[in-house]
């Protein structure tokens, strides 16, 4: 993996001056969130140094069962779902055992439509709430183990919860499920290198030792004190000189459709670690190439409040040539297109003065992919600390969930009431 800032260190951008003139700042946002790991207040770090062993006995659980559901929200889920796409693809379902659902909202639709998809007793079922009270996650998974319950003789062993207290986790002691914990210290959305996302990915095929020692990798290099040489301070600082430019938005534009799923991780990730106090920068995931054919307008012509990083896949798991046989299009690769129009795009960008970065993954692999979702944790991390917010907790999230507790205490839907 590499990263390239060259087209931020232009006019528009900062210079190589402005990270200079930073000086201590940079070294005190590094030795702040080093000091946090050090005296135990943040753990996620810590993460990658766990025995690993213990994913081969959980992948085993997997022999009895075809189908895999995954219920959770946000940090629960999310990055279970980006490394799960990232790797196996899109359309692994398809053609791929097992079968794999991932239940992450409160739509009556999509969770009709899986119970009608799977057999729920040839289903793994993993239900993942760090506080275990979230509305979604234990309504949906109460729906789930209603059915069981009726269908299903000793069904407490189709399932795995993954919670630190609250009512999923009284839930589990009392059914006997297989119960696992999430490390105090590793908040939600930093919490994908623990059993919340190992346990699930290592029964989805995914190579979890690769994946921790591509993170690893990218641990060490963002524990540089050099700011140059380490690529998460490197771009947590440009993203805050930018953000102190008006560069209000950063977009994250892959260039791989596996990735789709790697940008709503990160969305959550800078938005509700960075969002507060009145500070915090709009995270935008867009897909390339087939995004600059509805949003590359607005961020060429519109109003410049953006900062764009590019991610670029070398070389893709399969490719095929075009067949036209005349003029420009003939006999180039689907990759070499696709990887064309980055290029294209990130230079029109820059000629229009609009900052962006890239990352190259020479491939996408587990290796990769563990060091690209490692930096952006640390870069988050970093960036915290140079907005000066606290990056691990999302207080004003709490007060929207009272009210929905409220509002469904009192029955009011903002509806009239449908009783069937
Ligand atoms: O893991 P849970 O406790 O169920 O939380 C799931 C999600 O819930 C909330 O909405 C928080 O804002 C997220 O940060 C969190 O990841």
């Amino acid at each position: 993996m590499i990263m390239q800032w060259t087209d931020v260190l232009g006019a528009e951008g900062v210079s190589t001056k402005d990270i200079e003139n930073m000086g201590n700042e940079i070294e005190n946002a590094r030795m702040g969130f080093m000091e946090k790991i050090k005296n135990g207040e943040i753990g996620f770090t810590n993460l990658l140094n766990v025995d690993l062993g213990n994913y081969d006995e959980i992948k085993k659980y997997m022999e009895e069962f075809d189908y895999i559901l995954i219920i959770g929200m946000g940090g629960s889920i999310l990055g279970t779902e980006a490394i799960h796409e990232g790797i196996n693809g899109l359309y692994y379902n398809e053609h791929g055992f097992p079968k794999v659902y991932f239940l992450d909202n409160s739509d009556p639709e999509k969770t009709c439509r899986v119970l009608n998809l799977i057999d729920l007793e040839k289903t793994l079922i993993f239900v993942v709430s760090k506080s275990g009270n979230t509305l979604e996650t234990l309504a949906n998974f109460s729906i789930i183990k209603n059915i069981l319950e009726k269908k299903v003789k000793n069904y407490e062993k189709n399932i795995i919860a993954i919670t630190n207290g609250g009512y999923l986790k009284k839930l589990a002691e009392k059914g006997g499920y297989i119960l696992f914990n999430i490390p105090e210290n590793v908040s939600g959305r930093y919490s994908v290198f623990s059993d919340v996302g190992l346990a699930p990915l290592s029964c989805l095929g995914i190579n979890i030792k690769e994946l921790i020692s591509g993170a690893k990798i990218m641990d060490k290099l963002c524990k540089k004190e050099d700011v140059f040489e380490n690529p998460a301070l490197m771009s947590a600082t440009i993203h805050y000189l930018m953000y102190k430019k008006r560069k209000n938005i950063s977009v994250i534009m892959p260039y791989a459709e596996r990735l789709y799923k790697f940008g709503m991780w990160y969305r959550q990730l800078w938005a509700e670690s960075l969002g507060k106090d009145g500070i915090g920068q709009t995270p935008l995931v867009s897909l390339g190439a087939k995004d600059q054919h509805s949003l590359l307008q607005l961020y060429m012509d519109g109003p410049k409040d953006k900062i764009v990083t590019f991610i670029r896949v070398n070389t893709f798991s399969e490719d095929i040539k075009t067949e036209y046989g005349e003029g420009n299009l003939n006999m180039h690769n689907l990759s070499e297109i696709i990887n064309s129009e980055q290029l294209a795009t990130e230079m029109s960008l820059t000629n229009h003065k609009v900052p962006n970065v890239k990352i190259i993954l020479e491939e996408l692999n587990e290796t990769t992919l563990g060091m690209l979702l490692y930096m952006y944790e640390m870069q988050t991390a970093f960036s915290g600390e140079l907005f000066g917010v606290n990056s691990f907790d999302q207080p004003a999230v709490e007060e929207e969930k009272k009210l929905t507790w409220r509002l469904l205490e009192e029955g009011n839907y903002g509806n009239k009431r449908i009783s069937k």
